[in-house]
């Protein structure tokens, strides 16, 4: 049994909510920051997101033809790559439990001529619609933080993973800098906030952004997790001194 499945509350920043609360809070988190969220990506990291984005890319070993499943997509960073790659002989879904944002990201991805080979689908990464043994790679970016039942959403998604497929989770981690460590905890919690009210009239959306990156498990917790949802070769790699970081499992 998983861990959310044993507790009535769980996180969302650093308050306790029930349960059931933390869904319709990430959705309104998100319906918030859908129409700025591609610009904030890219003040908040100083572009450096698509340096993590474009190495996920290369570890992913993603052939044409290849069936896609970037889960949590958002506006289709990963997707509208990986829809280059697997060309017209192969499909990348792009899943989303948000309306918005997958509203944004289909727009933007029309607006760029990538078509024919997406699809885009509105779930939750704990119950994904489709059949098992479904995908060769299967990413989820800057999206397991949100999710009430983080190991639920891993055995999801490694059952519509193909054996020999890859699980690929690119999230915000753990620094073990101690001055790393202090400077990015005084942008996360006094700048960033102020950068979401200056540009996306909000700043609690900014400060729950901060706050459930802090509450993500560390480096290796979620390496077990990985490990115990039946993942093998379960590894991360670390990016901008742990600030990010990439874990990758294979379906055996
Ligand atoms: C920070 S955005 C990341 C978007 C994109 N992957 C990227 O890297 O730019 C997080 C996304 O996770 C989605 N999300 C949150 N909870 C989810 C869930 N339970 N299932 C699927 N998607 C979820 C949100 O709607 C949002 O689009």
């Amino acid at each position: 049994m998983s861990e959310q499945n044993k507790k009535s509350t769980t996180d969302f920043g650093f308050r306790e909510v029930p349960v059931e609360d933390k869904v319709k809070k990430v959705a309104d988190v998100f319906h918030s920051v859908a129409g700025k969220y591609d610009l904030m990506n890219d003040l908040m990291s100083g572009g450096v997101h698509r340096l993590w984005k474009k190495l996920t890319i290369e570890q992913s070993g993603a052939r044409r033809g290849n069936k896609i499943l970037d889960i949590a997509g958002g506006t289709g960073d990963l997707t509208m790559r990986f829809s280059r790659i697997v060309g017209t002989e192969g499909k990348v879904v792009l899943a989303d439990i948000n309306d918005s944002m997958l509203k944004v990201g289909r727009d933007r991805l029309m607006d760029r001529g990538v078509a024919g080979n997406v699809e885009f689908v509105q779930a939750n990464a704990e119950c994904l619609p489709f059949p098992d043994n479904t995908f060769d790679v299967i990413t989820i970016a800057f999206g397991l933080r949100n999710v009430t039942d983080k190991d639920a959403a891993i055995r999801s998604m490694a059952r519509v993973l193909k054996p020999g497929g890859k699980v690929m989770i690119l999230e915000f981690s753990k620094t073990d800098n101690p001055a790393l460590t202090k400077m990015y905890d005084f942008y996360s919690f006094n700048i960033l906030p102020k950068i979401g009210q200056l540009i996306a009239g909000d700043s609690e959306s900014y400060k729950y952004l901060a706050e459930s990156i802090r509450m993500h498990p560390d480096q290796e917790t979620l390496k077990s997790m990985m490990q115990d949802a039946g993942l093998a070769n379960c590894k991360f790699q670390n990016m901008t001194g742990g600030i990010v970081a990439l874990h990758t499992g294979i379906k055996p």
